[in-house]
């Protein structure tokens, strides 16, 4: 039986909890581009937000709006909560499973480059053209699909 110490010593957890922190980084990020984008476009969701912009009730109600670079960058933060919070999970459990070293880096260095760079966040925001981001969702979702799968087969007790 392997110590719950030495799976997190082995250097298949050390590998995930670096590429974790990457990639939750980078999604944290979205948090203040998102006001970034909201203080450039002067596009508030709630009233008390547009302090600074208006002088009266009626000159902040304008500012009440949507804009599509807000919603852009809203929409990227959604995709990454709803690719990177399964890959940290499953990641993890099968960090933990012991698998061999060079298996799990390939598996957590495409995913963590999927979101990146010929990627969601490049082709969300850039944008580029489709099928680019397409592509890259597809590829980290298999990814961490490929994660579960070989934890399963591994681990699978019901
Ligand atoms: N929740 C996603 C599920 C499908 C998905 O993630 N598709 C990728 C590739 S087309 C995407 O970038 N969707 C745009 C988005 O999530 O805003 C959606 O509504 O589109």
């Amino acid at each position: 039986m392997v110590e719950v110490s030495q799976m997190i010593d082995s250097d298949v957890f050390l590998a995930f909890s670096t590429y974790a922190t990457i990639v939750v980084l980078k999604m944290l990020l979205l948090g203040p581009m998102t006001g970034y984008y909201r203080m450039t476009r002067k596009a508030f969701s709630n009233l008390e937000d547009t302090t600074i912009h208006g002088r009266n009730e009626e000159d902040k109600k304008k500012f009440l709006r949507t804009d599509p670079d807000v919603e852009r960058v809203r929409r990227c933060h959604q995709n990454d909560l709803e690719n990177i919070v399964p890959f940290v999970v499953i990641g993890l459990l099968y960090a933990l499973s012991g698998p061999a070293l060079s298996t799990a880096l390939l598996h957590f260095r495409v995913f963590v480059g999927s979101r990146f760079l010929h990627t969601h966040t490049v082709a969300y925001l850039l944008p580029l053209p489709q099928p680019c981001r397409g592509a890259s969702w597809i590829v980290g979702m298999l990814t961490t699909f490929s994660m579960g799968y070989q934890l399963l087969s591994t681990s699978l007790v019901l």
